[in-house]
């Protein structure tokens, strides 16, 4: 399996025949790894930088105001996660990686907000890093931005209506996320045997496209068809762009969501931050016009894209099963 590195400029060009050529290409590598690169997008190296620094600040915070905004503490799932926080791979001991998570940031008495819709809210934000909140929302409605300009792609691809996901994101789930992975120690399993535990384990992302930015340290692994798994190396001034579930579902997995890990190096501290595209909490995910043969009953129920991701969530997240039991 090669992964692929696509050139998305005739997105922003008034060339249709460009764009489709964009189009096939992702179409091509949606169905095959799952996995492309993407150069030519609007997201400045300025940028990176300052998020980059951004990040190694905020994990360099002392522990007690990290803790401050731990993700347990929050009802809407925002916020810091410490190392083991999160177990992507129920197999491995917890991922060996520090996380925070921020997403739409909506007033506490916004209408959207109550038990229907759990991941609707505010967000916590560290009190010390001049500029934080003002830089990390700047860059999510950019990096949403550029999730809509490749859905847009995808629907041209799945010959669905070009603006058919422009919709479904007036008040989108998307997560931006800041990722650190310090050296890995051994840790003890639940057998009492002691393991380097993986940075993150194996697992499929839960909304419709994640957008990855990640440092030059190295250790991102896809699964091919064959259960092998290969690299997904840096390339300077790309993102990694993979399909998940949500985008399976949508397309009765003409596109596959596939799975993925990281084992950096070991002694090595490695940064990352993904964008994941979710759409609102009500969009309703079910088969799309053209992935179903007539007569043929698509492969998933149809879900709302709020409950398919809290159901992934409480999978994955200890607090969440403590709350939940
Ligand atoms: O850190 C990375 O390179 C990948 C992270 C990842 O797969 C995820 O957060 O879903
Ligand atoms: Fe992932």
């Amino acid at each position: 399996m090669n992964i692929p590195l696509i050139d998305i400029s005739p997105l922003y060009q008034n060339d249709p025949a460009g764009k489709r050529k964009v189009a096939n290409a992702i179409d091509n590598a949606c169905q095959h790894s799952g996995f492309f690169y993407i150069k030519g997008h609007p997201i400045s190296a300025e940028r990176i930088h300052t998020m980059r620094t951004l990040a190694q600040d905020f994990f360099a915070l002392p522990m007690a105001e990290k803790q401050a905004i731990a993700i347990r503490l929050s009802n809407n799932h925002r916020g810091y996660g410490e190392t083991a926080a999160e177990q992507l791979d129920p197999t491995q001991p917890g991922d060996w990686k520090e996380s925070f998570d921020m997403g739409l940031n909506l007033a506490p008495d916004h209408p959207l907000i109550g038990p229907q819709r759990p991941l609707y809210g505010p967000n916590q934000y560290p009190q010390t890093l001049a500029g934080f909140q003002h830089t990390m929302e700047t860059h999510y409605r950019d990096m949403l931005t550029l999730g809509k300009k490749i859905l847009s792609a995808l629907a041209l691809a799945l010959n669905i209506n070009e603006d058919f996901f422009d919709d479904k994101f007036e008040h989108p789930l998307s997560v931006l996320r800041f990722l650190h992975y310090p050296p890995r120690p051994a840790v003890t399993d639940a057998n009492g045997k002691q393991v380097i535990p993986v940075g993150a384990g194996s697992h499929t992302d839960y909304g419709c496209i994640t957008i990855l930015w990640q440092d030059e340290i190295g250790g991102l692994q896809v699964q091919d068809v064959n259960g092998h798994w290969i690299d997904a190396p840096p390339i300077a001034d790309t993102f990694v762009i993979n399909i998940g579930n949500m985008m399976a579902r949508w397309s009765n997995d003409r596109y596959k969501s596939t799975p993925h890990r990281v084992y950096s190096p070991s002694g090595a501290e490695r940064y990352s931050i993904p964008f994941f595209v979710e759409p609102d909490f009500d969009t309703d995910v079910s088969c799309l016009p053209n992935c179903c043969a007539a007569g043929e009953t698509p492969k998933y129920a149809p879900i709302s894209a709020g409950d398919w991701m809290i159901y992934c969530f409480n999978n994955t997240y200890a607090y969440r099963q403590e709350e939940t039991a």
